[in-house]
């Protein structure tokens, strides 16, 4: 055999030095393996979207069971991370607090939103800031929630009249009750007295076509502030709007933007001409505005009345109430230990706020309920602003991060049994008392408004309690199903029957 020419030997060697200098490289400076978490199998283009079935906090418990506590899934062409782990969620709001302080843009923030700039829908940094002191100290400090005492007193005493007054002839009949309208007209009426100084519901409302639609406006807010738009997560779905969502939103947000807009134009009108006896959030914005104009738009201002105040205020506290109300009827010795420990407190004044902190069973009562019936079961969604590392695991930046707060309240590991209704598992020397609780969230995204919230639902929970004698309406216990909507409400409205206690004519001006 001929020996090979001078050039092909040159040329073999290029060639393998240069093979050899690329292979080097690449293992020099190949990034290491990601460490995703697991996931189901997906589809093409919907990833795993198929797999969101109603209600969704139950269906990815049921993921996690199989996938591990934490997994991974792609809705559309989104990254989500889901959280069903107590230690995990700790993580993401220590650790990676800031770097999950976010939230995932959508159209439902964009249209009802004000283009993502509203307390809840706005990303971390200054702006969400000054809105969230805003609140804190006008709305959610000691001062301020003093302030609001006695919206929150009247409202409670409005609301017990009202069952009050269906008693059949002397009151010693037990009568049929659906709670559910009176408690959302009493936390919607604290909200907008706090946020306008004005009432939208009941008899004495001074404009009844304005407030009727107010609360048909409100209405629809709420039902589509809950569902989840498929064109969030496959944007080609938005340009050709196949079910007409995009055309509702937009139409929605214009409405209740002339709303919000007609509310501070009202209140600038008013200030010149008269002083108003209730000062209200407006006033103070308004204040604000007139110092610092290129600050405090009116857009600003009505996004912080919109979010703050009516999406995020309302629902969850009433809905609590009613949950609560539920639970204490399937359960009489609970409410009867209830009616002792505010007997025993309270012998000759209706509950006031003050006394809450001496009734620790029903302080617990609702602790307990928010366990079970987490309002905001996934919390509000996280987005993560940059990589991260989560249980674990690589989350890539961009990823929706759902913590489900249900799912942790729920784990046998953490609740020894956790679907049995317990408020004694709250009392200090239990041990239970340490394990995460995250109805409001936790770290810097966590609900402003819990102070606020814990008033709320104590006050009137305590006063339905010391003034009405409550039952089921029949044997069967009451069903606890749950519904769907912006936060979790009963499937079923709860019906019940109440009868005036004795207490009430002496405590009930
Ligand atoms: C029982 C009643 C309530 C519950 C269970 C509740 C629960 C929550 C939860 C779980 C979050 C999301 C936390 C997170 O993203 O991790 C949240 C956020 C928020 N809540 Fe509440 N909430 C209640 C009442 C209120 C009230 C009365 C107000 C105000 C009047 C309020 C205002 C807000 C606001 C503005 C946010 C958004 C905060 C942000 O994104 O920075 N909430 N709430």
């Amino acid at each position: 055999m001929e020996n090979p020419s001078l050039p092909f030997l040159l040329t073999l060697s290029l060639v393998i030095i240069t093979f050899t200098h690329k292979l080097l490289r690449r293992l020099i400076t190949r990034k290491p393996k990601k460490n995703h978490p697991p996931s189901p199998p997906s589809l093409p283009v919907i990833g795993h979207l198929h797999h969101l079935k109603k209600p969704i906090h139950q269906t990815l418990l049921a993921l996690s069971r199989v996938y591990g506590p934490v997994l991974s899934l792609r809705l559309g062409a989104r990254p989500a991370l889901i959280v069903s782990s107590a230690s995990v969620a700790e993580e993401c709001f220590t650790q990676n607090d800031i770097v999950l302080a976010n939230r995932p843009p959508s159209l439902v923030n964009k249209h009802l939103g004000y283009n993502c700039t509203t307390i809840m829908a706005a990303p971390y940094g200054d702006h969400w800031r000054n809105l969230r002191r805003i609140g804190a100290v006008e709305m959610f400090s000691s001062n301020g929630l003093n302030v609001s005492l006695s919206i929150r007193k009247d409202e409670v005493k409005r609301l017990l009249r009202k069952l009050l007054l269906c008693q059949s002839g002397d009151g010693s009949g037990f009568v049929r009750v659906e709670p559910r309208a009176a408690l959302t007209e009493l936390t919607f009426s604290v909200i907008m007295r706090i946020m306008a100084g004005k009432r939208y519901y009941g008899e004495d409302v001074s404009d009844v076509k304005e407030a009727a639609k107010f609360r048909d406006m409100i209405r629809e807010i709420l039902r589509h502030s809950g569902r989840s738009y498929a064109g969030d997560y496959l944007p080609p779905l938005r340009w050709i709007d196949y079910d007409g969502y995009m055309k509702t939103m937009s139409k929605l947000g214009k409405t209740m933007d002339e709303f919000l807009h007609g509310l501070i134009d009202d209140h600038r009108k008013k200030k010149k001409s008269e002083e108003e006896e209730e000062k209200s959030m407006i006033d103070y914005l308004l204040v604000k505005q007139a110092s610092q104009p290129e600050y405090y738009t009116d857009e600003i201002i009505k996004g912080f009345l919109l979010h703050i105040q009516l999406i995020a205020g309302t629902d969850a506290s009433s809905i609590t109430i009613e949950w609560a109300l539920a639970n204490l009827l399937n359960h009489p010795n609970i409410l009867e230990k209830a009616k002792l420990e505010i007997d025993t407190h309270c012998q000759d004044h209706l509950v006031d706020e003050s006394d809450l902190s001496k009734l620790p069973y029903i302080q617990n009562i609702i602790s307990e309920t928010l366990r079970l019936h987490t309002p905001a079961p996934l919390l509000i969604p996280h987005y993560s602003s940059d990589e991260c590392i989560v249980g674990g695991y690589d989350v890539p930046r961009g990823t929706i991060v759902l913590i489900n707060a249900w799912a942790i309240h729920r784990d046998p590991e953490q609740w020894p049994d956790p679907m049995a209704f317990k408020p004694e598992r709250f009392e200090s020397g239990d041990g239970q008392i340490n394990r995460l609780m995250l109805p409001f969230g936790m770290g810097r995204r966590a609900c402003p408004g819990a102070p606020l919230a814990h008033k709320i639902v104590g006050l009137t929970l305590a006063s339905l309690i010391q003034c009405l004698e409550w039952k089921r309406t029949g044997e069967e216990e009451v069903d606890m199903g749950e519904g769907e909507g912006l936060t979790m409400p009963k499937e079923k409205p709860l019906e019940a029957l109440c009868r005036a206690r004795e207490i009430s004519k002496r405590v009930l001006p």
